[in-house]
């Protein structure tokens, strides 16, 4: 059955009463912020607050990330807090993290040697930290399918609007065209590599028809989830990504349709007027999957 990411809500940790009730709001994923929401001065309180909610909250069913600061400026020299992140957390819990600001694979090389040494350390088993490295840049996006294959720790990658378009060079359009290329080039280096893609933060939280329309564009594009900065956008995401019961029972049908005639590796078959063959077949598997993990069939 499918890990669903559908969201992937921020939560800044330099406030504590998020780092307590962002849960309930029932992301399929919390991404607690270490980065560009805390503010510079804060970062060493934030990481502390978010050390003992490791050791004391229970985030039940959310799967919990932490975006860390990175380990390097954009001009290469090492970064201030993005070890240090590193060195708290993972004793504490960490076990998913989101790099920011990646940009080639010699950075998740730095980070998955650096995570090998924290690791063996505190007597964690080796690997258990996974990454999703958050592509934000030109140069980031250009390596996507090498960054996305630089080490078994990667399980997804992600995208960054609000910094590509900064380093780009451009403004963030509602009509996204300045987009287009970067988040293609996104969802085919993970599907090339085998991991999940996930989109952008929409910053316009009272822009809820703007949001809807950026969400099916995301999913009709190939990502897996999108990042959301407000409790009120994680609704809106998982009844876009989540298949509806009609599309679910023509998947089963197709399915049970494809078992009769046993056509699983090959053949052909039509079902209420419409041709079945493999590739209609690997759909179907993957409408029955998302609908197992998002709990609407067994
Ligand atoms: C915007 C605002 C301050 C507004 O707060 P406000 O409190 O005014 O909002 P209200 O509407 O009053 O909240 C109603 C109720 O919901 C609760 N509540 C609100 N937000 C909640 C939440 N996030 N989690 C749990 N609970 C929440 C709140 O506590 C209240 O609870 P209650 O009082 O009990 O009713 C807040 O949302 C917030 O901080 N968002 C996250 C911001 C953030 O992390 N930005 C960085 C990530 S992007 C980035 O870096 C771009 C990127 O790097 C990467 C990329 O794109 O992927 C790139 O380059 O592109
Ligand atoms: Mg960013």
């Amino acid at each position: 059955m499918k890990k669903l990411r559908r969201t992937m809500l921020f939560a800044p940790a330099s406030n504590p009463k998020l780092l307590f009730n962002t849960a309930i709001y029932k992301p399929d994923c919390i991404l607690f912020d270490l980065e560009d929401a805390v503010r510079y001065d804060e970062k060493d309180a934030a990481r502390d607050l978010l050390v003992e909610a490791f050791k004391s909250i229970d985030y039940g069913q959310c799967e919990v990330f932490v975006r860390t600061n990175p380990l390097r400026k954009p001009t290469g020299e090492k970064a201030p807090f993005g070890e240090l992140d590193i060195r708290a957390l993972v004793p504490a819990g960490m076990r998913r993290m989101r790099l920011p600001m990646c940009e080639k694979p010699e950075h998740i090389e730095e980070l998955s040697a650096l995570l090998d040494e924290v690791e063996k350390e505190h007597g964690i088993e080796p690997g258990s930290v996974k990454v999703q490295a958050s592509l934000e840049t030109p140069i980031g996006v250009m390596n996507a399918l090498a960054i996305a294959q630089s080490s078994d720790r990667i399980t997804s990658i992600s995208f960054g609007a609000e910094d590509f378009t900064r380093t780009l060079g451009t403004d963030r359009t509602k009509a996204a065209t300045e987009l287009f290329y970067a988040r293609s080039q996104v969802v085919m280096a993970a599907a090339v590599a085998g991991v999940d893609a996930i989109d952008t933060v929409w910053a316009d939280v009272s822009d809820t028809e703007g949001f809807i329309k950026e969400v099916e564009s995301a999913k009709n594009l190939g990502f897996s989830g999108k990042s959301c900065i407000h409790p009120s956008q994680v609704k809106e995401v998982h009844n876009i990504f989540t298949p509806s019961m009609a599309e679910v029972e023509k998947s089963v049908e197709i399915l049970k349709a494809a078992a009769d005639a046993n056509i699983q590796d090959g053949g052909v078959i039509t079902v209420k007027g419409k041709m079945v063959d493999i590739p209609v077949i690997a759909k179907a598997e993957r409408i029955v999957s998302l609908a197992k993990g998002a709990g609407l069939i067994k």
